[in-house]
């Protein structure tokens, strides 16, 4: 099965809300935990237990692993295996962008087929040229996984770069922004695809008016809709921020969520309150 098919049934069973695993020093210390590999693996295996099966998808930031060095980044490979063992799904926040040829090798690590970083999906950077990414495109789509790049990101210095129209003659299809750009080479990726494609594009929920400013009408894939909760966003911002878009948003909240813990059950009810609260906002 694709990964859009997998994510598609995900949203319909469970909701649509995915929920990061950022483990920040300061929340493992609200947590009572010490900011090491011990910390980090405690904390990490909560949130798996807590909600892995439980809600559509679950996003791992790979920085906060990486911070702890080759003992962090093997707690993220047993994260992903628990999400997979509860029958869960992985999209692994790495942001990795490179030249096409390193690409491969990033591409063997996050959506190889037996690779132990591999989630269900990756998150990308198509700012040295979308066409860059085209080694993980592929190899993800080989191998059923999905790929989320960065389109529209929800911090504030995002735009410099994202809303540039790039000069007319480095592009054929006339004036866009970056962004659009973007968008419409991922909805190709998607053409045909159903019932959801397996390429998604970052949109940050704290963008106002991305969906009427951006024509995602073509992308027929997820929009992962990071930034509600502590960067200000909330579920009733999400209908004013995507408009036409709003069908295929997946919302993404992580420290709202974490601050809940560190109870399996705090967990549980912070998640339940969260997709319960974006369903009604992206109800149609
Ligand atoms: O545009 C983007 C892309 C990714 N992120 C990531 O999502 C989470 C958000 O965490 P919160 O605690 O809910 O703010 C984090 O891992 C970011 O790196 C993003 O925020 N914006």
């Amino acid at each position: 099965m694709t990964f859009g098919s997998r994510l598609s049934a995900a949203i319909g069973e469970h909701g649509p809300l995915c929920v990061g695993i950022d483990p920040h020093p300061g929340l493992l210390a609200k947590w009572g935990l010490d900011d090491d590999v011990a910390g980090l693996e405690t904390f990490t295996m909560t949130v798996v237990e807590a909600l892995a099966g439980r809600v559509a998808a679950i996003k791992p930031q790979a920085a906060f692993f990486e911070r702890h060095g080759s003992k962090g980044v093997a707690v993220l490979e047993r994260a992903l295996e628990g999400i997979r063992e509860e029958g869960g799904l992985s999209v692994v926040d790495a942001k990795r962008g490179d030249i096409g040829s390193t690409m491969s090798a990033y591409a063997d690590a996050f959506v190889g087929e037996s690779s132990p970083l591999a989630g269900d999906a990756v998150t990308v950077s198509p700012f040295l040229g979308f066409g860059s990414l085209r080694p993980l495109l592929d190899l993800a789509a080989a191998n059923g996984r999905g790929v989320f790049v960065l389109a529209l990101t929800s911090n504030p210095e995002g735009g410099e770069v994202q809303h540039a129209v790039p000069s007319v003659s480095s592009v054929s299809s006339g004036p866009k922004t970056v962004a659009q750009n973007i968008i419409d080479a991922v909805a190709a990726e998607n053409a045909g695809a159903g019932p959801l494609g397996s390429v998604g594009v970052v949109v940050g929920a704290t963008v106002t008016g991305a969906g009427r400013e951006h024509d995602l009408s073509a992308l027929n894939g997820p929009i992962l809709a990071p930034g509600i909760g502590a960067q200000g966003a909330t579920a009733d911002d999400l209908r004013e921020v995507f408009g036409p878009a709003l069908r295929h948003v997946l919302p993404n909240s992580s420290r709202e969520v974490l601050g809940a813990g560190p109870t399996v059950a705090g967990l549980r009810e912070a998640a339940d309150r969260t997709v319960e609260a974006v369903s009604l906002a992206l109800r149609a």
